[in-house]
């Protein structure tokens, strides 16, 4: 059966029931339903309604396999949340889904074109391993027209379950982080240190603490010792700052390599950032932090950190495909 999708006339629809919300735009100020769905038509209603542009309203009757807008979003929407996300309630015909605590999003790319690929279905998602805050829409579900067939809707489904979960935020976890800051002239307190501060505001943004910051002079065994002796009292993170260019001073890339670290990579293909060296020393992740750190708001830095906070191992494979979009500043 099909449905039945009837148009009135507004000077016919008093008494009627609306069928969907209806969107008021006002430039700058107001984007929104003007009367929501369930709303009884009232005579005083005709010019508001005149003014969005509505002569006709639709009186809805649903066949059998049909979903309403409303109830197709959610279906997506409960199809693709998975671990720390909520949902919220429809609102012209789309549901968001929101983050419930702090965390690193997941996003399955491959799902998510996958949905998208199913006729009409909209699923529009932040980026995989973006840090997100609670309470953070990060991701929107929605279907194109008014009435749904369902079939669609279990094509969805199926996507879905195989990709288990399409969308998750995994928490961070609480570290202790050791700094380590290289470079003579602030070690004889030539000038001040300004590194400590920027990396203490970061690491604490994510619920984690700086255990201890030391000074180290240009000098490889001094940068090596000060590493290890931080991983030898707990640290899970070792933040090593400056000398990670290409000046004979610059001695932090080959301190973190002859210690006997693993390298996963001296260099990152983002601007600003890509002196940084992300390595694994007995397991701890240990990071060769360059000097625009300081100045710059956001570098590569402010893409591992969030992402080692959550747990995950990162890849060279991960810091290969970072230059794609990568350019923020030069
Ligand atoms: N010829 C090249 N020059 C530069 C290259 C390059 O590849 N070839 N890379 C550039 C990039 S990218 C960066 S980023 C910078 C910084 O690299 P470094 O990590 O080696 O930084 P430093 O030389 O140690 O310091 C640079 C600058 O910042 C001051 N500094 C360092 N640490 C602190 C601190 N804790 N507190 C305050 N100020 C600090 C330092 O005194 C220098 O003035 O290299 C580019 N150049
Ligand atoms: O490590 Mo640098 O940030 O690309 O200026």
């Amino acid at each position: 059966m099909k449905s039945s999708l009837k148009e009135v006339h507004i000077s016919q629809a008093a008494g009627l029931v609306l069928a969907h919300d209806l969107t008021q735009v006002v430039p700058g100020q107001y984007k929104g339903p003007l009367f929501r769905k369930g709303h009884v038509v009232r005579e005083e209603d005709t010019e508001a309604l005149l003014s969005i542009g509505k002569e006709h309203i639709y009186v809805i009757e649903l066949a059998a396999g049909e979903l309403h807008e409303n109830d197709a979003s959610l279906r997506i929407a409960d199809a693709v949340r998975g671990p720390n996300l909520t949902g919220t309630q429809p609102r012209e015909g789309k549901v968001n889904l929101k983050a419930k605590i702090d965390g690193l999003l997941q996003v399955n790319p491959d799902a998510v074109h996958r949905i998208n690929g199913v006729e009409q279905a909209v699923l529009s998602t932040l980026n995989d391993k973006e840090p997100v805050r609670a309470g953070e829409i990060v991701a929107a579900c929605r279907v194109i027209p008014l009435i749904y067939p369902e079939e669609r809707l279990k094509e969805v489904e199926v996507i879905a379950r195989e990709a288990q979960p399409v969308l998750q935020v995994k928490p961070y976890r609480a570290h202790n982080i050791g700094v380590v800051t290289t470079g003579n002239e602030i070690y004889h307190g030539r000038i001040q240190d300004r590194f400590g501060p920027v990396v203490k505001e970061k690491v604490e943004g994510y619920g984690s603490r700086i255990l201890g910051q030391t000074l180290a002079s240009d000098d490889k065994q001094r940068i090596m010792d000060q590493i290890g002796s931080f991983i030898d009292s707990g640290a899970d993170m070792v933040l090593v700052t400056g000398g990670m260019s290409v000046d004979p001073d610059d001695r932090t890339p080959g301190a973190i390599t002859e210690m006997g670290a693993e390298v996963v990579s001296y260099g990152t293909p983002m601007l600003p950032g890509s002196m940084l060296l992300v390595a694994y020393y007995r397991g701890v992740p240990v990071l060769g932090l360059p000097g625009c750190v300081i100045h710059d708001a956001f570098t590569s830095f402010d893409v591992l950190l969030p992402r080692l906070l959550a747990g995950e191992k990162i890849t060279r494979e991960e810091i290969v495909a970072l230059g794609y979009g990568g350019l923020h500043s030069c």
